[in-house]
């Protein structure tokens, strides 16, 4: 089995975890928050500082999810394993539908009950969260994410870092651009720009 390395231990890091027991495809080899200041074993997995990471990613057949819901936080993390040579898992819960035509980038993770249709793209470190339906002929952009029950129509984009609120809506053919919010339950009718926050049914900019 590949190992795999889960770097932030919050609420997502257990959703991330579940994901990771319901396949037999890593084993959790190692657990890295600041919380922990020096590597210690227990239950033969890992714990230690995201620091450690360098140490681990020189290893054979070593994988790395990072399990954190902040957009922000998240890429900075990537570049920095990147730097030291990381390799990424996609992770993707069993109940999830995956069209074949759909391309999912490195490092992101595909929550239960999700939809994802034909010709969609998901970019690198996206969180698509429980039970959201991506339509046909999306592109989701990296470090975006799409949180619980939001429905993206066909022929959507969300831009780098956005996230789409629980339970949004998004009407066919509609762009959000970079590092917006999309607030919960709202209804987004016409293109969002970068960096705002949409609240509402229609959706209106607040930010
Ligand atoms: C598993 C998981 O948990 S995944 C995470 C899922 N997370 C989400 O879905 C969170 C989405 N976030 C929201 O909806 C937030 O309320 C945001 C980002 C839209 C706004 O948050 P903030 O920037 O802190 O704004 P704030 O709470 O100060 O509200 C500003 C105004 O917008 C209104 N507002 C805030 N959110 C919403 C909303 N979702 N729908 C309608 N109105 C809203 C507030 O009532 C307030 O109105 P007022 O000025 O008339 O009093």
């Amino acid at each position: 089995m590949k190992k795999i390395v889960i770097v932030g231990q919050g609420g997502h890091s257990k959703v991330i975890t579940d994901i990771i027991l319901a396949y037999n495809e890593y084993l959790i080899y190692a657990v890295l928050d600041d919380k922990f200041d020096k590597p210690i074993q227990k239950d033969h997995i890992i714990y230690g500082p995201i620091s450690y990471a360098e140490s681990l990613s020189k290893e054979q057949e070593i994988f790395f999810t990072i399990a954190i819901g902040d957009n922000g936080v998240r890429r900075k993390i990537s570049r920095t394993l990147e730097n030291i040579g990381a390799q990424f898992a996609i992770l993707k819960h069993p109940t999830a539908v995956i069209s074949r035509s759909a391309v999912i980038g490195r490092g992101s993770v595909i929550m239960p009950n999700c939809v994802i249709n034909s010709d969609t793209i998901i970019g690198e470190h996206v969180i698509i969260n429980s039970g959201a339906v991506i339509e046909h002929d999306n592109k989701i952009n990296n470090y975006a994410h799409v949180s619980p029950r939001a429905v993206m129509a066909g022929n959507v984009y969300v831009g780098e870092g956005s996230q789409v609120g629980a339970g949004a809506t998004i009407i066919p053919n509609t762009k959000i651009g970079s590092w917006s919010i999309v607030g919960a339950g709202a209804t987004v009718i016409r293109d969002v720009p970068s960096n705002v926050t949409v609240v509402g049914v229609p959706a209106q900019i607040i930010k």
